[in-house]
């Protein structure tokens, strides 16, 4: 292996195993660590990848702790890579006032263009180019990978997609944050890490890429009609509306009851992992 991959975690999981790694990053500028999980096929020859890409305030623990994803890719075959949701070290500039939704944990999976965010924060280099290279070059996996996330995720999932022609054979989210460009959390977010300026903005806005998407990958989405970021920083009225605009195949489910919580992403998780597994298996 590698000496840019340290090991720091193993732990057996139906039957495959899961992994945590930290290693330098050259997009980021700093250390990262990404956890992967990888099914009892690798064993006996390379598999596809499903990326996931957390929310605010999470770490590559989060999901692989809750959304319960190892036994249905342990079924399929499938290996999942976790990464981190910003660049980390102590100095690496996070939210001046130490809010949740910039900085530290808070990447938005975007290169930043401006000081002193512009020397780390390169989430996006880091999450569709530096990431699944280092994989690819160091662990039994394919080039056929997937991508989906969950709420500041969901939006990097879906831009990943959407600016990445020929990249992912598959997308999907959970509850993402459909127009950053008109939420709370994205104009915080792209203002420091962009500028002022909204033409740059609109580069990571899902809902205006996607009528500019260079492929039609059937989009699959699920959203907790209980979250209470629903209304406020959500806005998945605007994807619905984009989709359809574009006449992008979208699935996207309203989901009675469920907030915003990995209790909800562990209820639906299997669906997206059979999703994933009909493109990258195919
Ligand atoms: N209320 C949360 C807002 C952040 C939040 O809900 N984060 C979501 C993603 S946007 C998450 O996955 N949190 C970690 C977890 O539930 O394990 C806080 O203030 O920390």
């Amino acid at each position: 292996m590698d000496a840019n991959l340290e090991l720091i975690a193993s732990n057996k999981s139906f039957g495959g195993w899961h992994k945590r790694y930290r290693h330098r990053s050259t997009a980021n500028g700093c250390d990262m660590v990404f956890a992967i999980y990888l099914p009892p096929a690798a064993e006996t020859g390379p598999v596809p990848v499903l990326y996931w890409l957390s929310g605010l305030t999470c770490t590559d623990e989060n999901f692989m702790q809750k959304a319960g994803a190892q036994r249905v890719a342990a079924e399929l075959g499938i290996a999942i890579v976790a990464p981190d949701t910003s660049p980390r070290g102590e100095d690496v500039p996070d939210d001046p006032e130490g809010a949740y939704d910039f900085g530290l944990g808070a990447g938005f999976y975007v290169n930043a263009t401006q000081a002193p965010y512009n020397r780390h924060y390169h989430m996006y280099d880091y999450v569709t180019k530096e990431l699944p290279a280092l994989v690819e070059a160091h662990f039994p996996v394919t080039d056929r990978r997937a991508i989906s996330g969950h709420s500041m995720g969901g939006h990097g999932a879906l831009i990943c997609a959407f600016r990445n022609p020929g990249r992912y054979v598959s997308v999907s989210a959970f509850s993402p944050i459909c127009a950053p460009m008109d939420c709370p959390w994205g104009q915080k977010a792209l203002g420091r890490y962009l500028g002022d300026n909204r033409e740059a903005w609109a580069q990571w806005d899902a809902s205006r890429l996607i009528g500019e998407a260079g492929e039609r990958l059937p989009l699959l989405v699920d959203q907790g009609s209980e979250d209470g970021f629903l209304e406020e920083q959500l806005l998945t009225h605007r994807l619905v509306d984009a989709a359809k605009a574009a006449d992008h195949p979208a699935t996207i489910r309203m989901q009675a009851g469920y907030d915003h919580s990995y209790y909800f992403i562990a209820s639906f998780i299997e669906d997206h992992l059979r999703h994933h597994g009909a493109a990258l298996l195919d």
